[in-house]
């Protein structure tokens, strides 16, 4: 049995989307736990205004690749970026350079993707379908290809409530939609759009889907694996425990809770979401492009539950800075109670901070925070209030093949071993560092904002309680007879209460 890194040894390596938050953790695991690989080619376009060789070197620069650095200095010769935009004729790649991924590359990693929810479903299909398969046709050419792997999302068939490990007919033949959508105007596009996703939620799951079938439709050609990971988080150990590097999913939603923005959501309330570490999927990616080498296979990365207690008992121990209020929480399956919330939790104290700001001569903008946070969460909710059920024979099977140390150490994808409250607090450490850039020194500074918040807040329901005291109960017979029947209600209570106590001691 050879191990994962001995396949990858000498192999010439082709990557989409590695500047993105799981491309930039494939590129640094390959470097480090398969070092005797060849090149990796990057396929990097340039954007806002720096050229792709100016973004690969500020990506390798990074934080992440901080082992690897110790490791081989001079890592970065092992990297040949290549100029390509994928929604382009021909990904836009030189014939040079077409003609020498043609001739040299063993295995494709095709991670990039539009992830976005609200993507019109044009250039969805553009980079997504249309995209892959133009990287399809590259593919072909390439004389030592060994294995295709493609980055889908367990999402990909969520109009299912259970999915199997196989690709299942898409929604539209792919060839049909593209022909429609380039002579159709962006406006007709818009309107029909909810008519063609169907059931699904948004034009990203349902371009995936497309894909998929794109990518099935050459299995007799080329040897192709598909990876579907659900939600991805930060990393669980490698390079380092809480890697994260964005606002997606997640880690958007445990920021604004971090920072007392969000304190509801509508979700299940036990498992709200299925959650995977990255580091973990990039394992299952390197281990399936070995595997696939030899056979075929969709693998779907076993997540596990979210809890919502973790996060919020997290941000306690490890604030973030300048909160707005207290992270709390109000996680509810109940469209009513969650508008309630929404009114005396998000919009009330938004409205009152704008009033705030207007009166002292600055900006509103709390509204406008919350509204953006509003559009976040009611593209997220789809996922988190629902539960689906999933079939993973195939990873199952693809553990048992890996040698013990690469099942157990270098490529290990058995999340069964993770102890998820960690797993979270690092996260929100995460977060914090990574994605926010704040200092871990300035956690007391941040522990004292918390309890000054805690005091406006005691002080603020205190003038509640006093206010509509005055207002009600001293001025109303009525309100005073319905307070002292509930005060006595409340005495009568307690003392059954504390009767009963001394009764059983
Ligand atoms: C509370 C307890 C715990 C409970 C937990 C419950 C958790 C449930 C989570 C459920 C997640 C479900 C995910 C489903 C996953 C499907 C998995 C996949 O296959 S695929 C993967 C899943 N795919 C996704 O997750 C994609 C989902 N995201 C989207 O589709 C869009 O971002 C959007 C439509 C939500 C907002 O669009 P738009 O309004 O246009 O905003 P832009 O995006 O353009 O960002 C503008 C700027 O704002 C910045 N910023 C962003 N967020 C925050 C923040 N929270 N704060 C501060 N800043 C934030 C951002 O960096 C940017 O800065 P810059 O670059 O301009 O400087
Ligand atoms: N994150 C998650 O929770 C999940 C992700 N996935 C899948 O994993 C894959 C990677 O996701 P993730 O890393 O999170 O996504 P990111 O958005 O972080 O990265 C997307 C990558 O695609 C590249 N890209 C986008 N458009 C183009 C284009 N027109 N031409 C060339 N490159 C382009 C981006 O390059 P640039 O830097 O130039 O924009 C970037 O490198 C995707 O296929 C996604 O569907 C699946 C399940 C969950």
């Amino acid at each position: 049995m050879t191990s994962v890194a001995d396949y990858y040894a000498g192999k010439n390596v082709l990557i989409t989307g590695a500047t993105g938050f799981m491309g930039k953790v494939l590129v640094e695991k390959l470097l480090r736990c398969c070092p005797q690989v060849r090149a990796l080619f990057l396929l990097v376009r340039p954007k806002a205004g720096q050229s792709m060789q100016q973004r690969v070197d500020d990506m390798i620069k990074c934080k992440l690749f901080d082992r690897v650095r110790e490791d081989d200095a001079h890592f970065h010769r092992k990297i040949v970026p290549i100029s390509s935009e994928l929604t382009e004729p021909g990904l836009a790649i030189s014939p040079e350079d077409a003609d020498k991924l043609a001739a040299c590359v063993n295995i494709v990693f095709h991670c990039a993707a539009t992830i976005r929810f609200d993507e019109p479903l044009k250039h969805a299909v553009q980079l997504n379908v249309i995209g892959t398969q133009q990287l399809l046709g590259l593919a072909r050419r390439m004389r030592h290809l060994e294995a295709f792997i493609h980055i889908s999302t367990a999402y990909a068939n969520c109009n299912r409530k259970h999915i199997d490990e196989v690709i299942y007919p898409p929604p539209v033949e792919p060839r049909k939609l593209i022909e429609s959508l380039e002579w159709m105007d962006d406006r007709i596009v818009q309107d029909i759009t909810p008519r063609l996703i169907g059931n699904r939620p948004n034009t990203y799951t349902y371009t995936k889907a497309l894909a998929e079938y794109v990518v099935q439709q050459e299995q007799d050609k080329l040897n192709i694996g598909i990876i579907r990971p659900s939600i991805v988080g930060a990393s669980w150990q490698e390079p380092f425990p809480g890697w994260i590097d964005n606002f997606n999913g997640p880690s958007g939603v445990f920021i604004a809770a971090g920072k007392g923005i969000l304190r509801t959501m509508r979700a299940n309330n036990d498992a709200v979401a299925d959650l995977i570490p990255v580091d973990v999927v990039i394992n299952l990616t390197l281990a399936a492009g070995w595997y696939t080498a030899v056979h075929k296979l969709v693998p779907r990365c076993p997540p596990g539950p979210l809890q919502k207690h973790h996060v919020m008992s997290s941000f306690k121990r490890n604030p973030l800075e300048q909160a707005f209020r207290r992270p709390n929480a109000n996680i509810t399956s109940n469209y009513l109670i969650y508008q309630y919330w929404i009114l005396v939790s998000h919009k009330f104290p938004a409205l009152l901070y704008d009033l705030v700001l207007r009166l002292t001569g600055q900006k509103p903008q709390m509204m406008r925070i919350f509204n953006r946070l509003h559009k976040a969460i009611s593209l997220l909710e789809y996922f988190s209030s629902q539960d689906w059920e999933w079939n993973s024979e195939n990873v199952n099977m693809l553990m048992a093949q890996l040698s013990p140390e690469d099942r157990k150490v270098t490529f290990n994808f058995d999340v069964r071993q993770l102890n998820w409250p960690e797993y979270i607090e690092n996260y929100c450490i995460g977060t914090k560092k990574y994605v926010l850039n704040e200092d871990m020194s300035d956690i007391p500074a941040a522990r004292q904002h918390l309890r000054k918040l805690r005091n406006i807040r005691y002080t603020f329901n205190t003038v509640l309680v006093v206010f509509i005291w005055r207002v009600f109960i001293a001025r109303s017979q009525m309100a005073r007879n319905i307070w002292y029947f509930v005060v006595s209600l409340c005495f009568k209570f307690l003392s059954y209460f504390r009767a009963s106590s001394t009764l059983t001691n």
